[in-house]
C-alpha cells in the first residue's frame, strides 16, 4: 500500500509534512461508517486523508455589523473597505478511500461541503491540512464547466475534446457521438448563449463523458436534464465504472444517486456523517 500511495499523485496540505512516514499512516484510514459488502475492493483511486479546506473571505462584515444597513450605507458613502478577513472552514477532517469501479454519491444539506470536497479532489482547492491522493487525472464536470457561451456547440465540442487531451482524429471520431448523445440537434450550430440550461448541461455531460476518465467528478451536472437524458447519463456512468473508472456524483435528486451509485457519503457541516450502502445512507439522511 505504501508503494501504491507513492504512485498516486498528491494534493497535500500544510500538515502532515513527512511523506514517507505519512504514507504508512495513510494506508489505513479509518472508515467513518461500515462499508457495504458489494463495494469494489480493488485498487484505490482516490485517498482523502483527514482533509481540511478553509476559504478566506476578505472584506467580510464583523459580527457587530451583521444586518446593520446604516453601517453598510455609511461605509459605501465613505468608500471605506472592510479590513476583516473571515475564514470559512468548509471541509473538516474528511477521510475515505475510493476504489476502481466505485460510483460514490455525495449527499448533504446546502452548504455541507459537497462541491468543496469535489473541487478539492479535482485539485482545484489546496488543502489547509491533510491530503488528497489520486491515481490518474480527476476531471470535474460541473454546472459551470468552462464552455464558452459565445461560441457554437460545434466549436465547444472541438475545443472541449482538445482540452481533455484528445488527438484531432479522436475528436473527429467522437464528434457525432457527442452531438447525438447530447440530443441538441441543429442547435449545435448556434452559440451556446441561445441554449436552455438543460441543453447546456446535456452538452457538457456529453463532451466530458466522451473520454474515458480515471476519476470523473460530477457536480449537479445532471440536475437540469430531462428523464430520458438522465437514463442515458446513468448508463454512461455505468460504462465508466465498468472501464475501471471511479465516479463521484453530487446531486440533490436522491433518486439519481440511489439508481447510479454503489456507495453514498453523507456530509454534514463539513464532516462525514455516514458512508456506506446507498439505501441505508439515504434512509438515514431522509430521517435526520
Ligand atoms: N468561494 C467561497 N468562498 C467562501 N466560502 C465558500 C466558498 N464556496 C463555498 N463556501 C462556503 O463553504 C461551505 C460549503 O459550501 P459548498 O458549496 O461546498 O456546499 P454544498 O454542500 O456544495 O452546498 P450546495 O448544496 O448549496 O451546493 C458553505 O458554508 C459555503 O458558504
Amino acid at each position: 500500500m505504501a508503494e501504491l500511495t507513492k504512485e498516486l499523485s498528491q494534493v497535500k496540505g500544510d500538515t502532515p509534512a513527512v511523506p514517507g512516514k505519512d504514507a504508512k499512516a495513510r494506508s489505513t484510514p479509518e472508515p467513518q461508517d461500515k462499508r457495504p459488502l458489494d463495494v469494489p475492493t480493488g485498487t484505490p483511486t482516490v485517498i482523502v486523508d483527514d482533509l481540511h479546506i478553509v476559504y478566506r473571505v476578505y472584506g467580510a462584515a464583523s459580527e457587530s455589523e451583521k444586518g446593520n444597513a446604516v453601517n453598510a450605507l455609511t461605509r459605501i458613502l465613505k468608500r471605506q473597505g472592510r479590513p476583516q478577513m473571515k475564514e470559512v472552514h468548509a471541509v473538516k477532517g474528511v477521510t475515505f478511500v475510493a476504489y476502481h469501479g466505485d460510483a460514490i454519491g455525495i449527499v448533504g444539506r446546502n452548504g455541507s461541503g459537497k462541491s468543496t470536497l469535489l473541487r478539492a479532489i479535482a485539485g482545484l482547492l489546496p488543502p489547509h491540512a491533510g491530503a488528497v491522493y489520486t491515481d490518474g487525472q480527476p476531471s470535474l464536470l460541473g454546472v459551470n464547466a468552462a464552455l464558452m457561451r459565445e461560441l457554437t456547440g460545434e466549436r465547444n465540442i472541438v475545443l472541449g475534446c482538445y482540452a481533455m487531451g484528445m488527438t484531432p482524429s479522436e475528436v473527429r471520431d467522437k464528434y457525432q457521438e457527442i452531438v447525438d448523445f447530447s440530443g441538441i440537434g441543429e442547435f449545435v450550430q448556434l452559440p451556446m448563449s441561445t441554449y436552455s440550461s438543460g441543453m447546456g448541461a446535456r452538452l457538457r455531460f456529453a463532451i466530458s463523458s466522451a473520454k474515458t476518465h480515471d476519476v470523473l467528478l460530477i457536480d449537479e451536472a445532471l440536475a437540469t436534464g430531462d428523464r430520458e437524458f438522465r437514463k442515458k447519463s446513468e448508463e454512461r456512468i455505468r460504462q465508466i465504472r465498468e472501464s475501471a473508472g471511479t465516479v463521484f456524483l453530487v446531486a440533490h435528486d436522491l433518486r439519481v444517486i440511489e439508481q447510479t451509485c454503489n456507495r453514498v457519503i453523507w456530509l454534514h457541516k463539513g464532516k462525514i456523517k455516514m458512508d456506506g450502502d446507498p439505501k441505508e445512507v439515504i434512509a438515514a439522511y431522509n430521517k435526520g
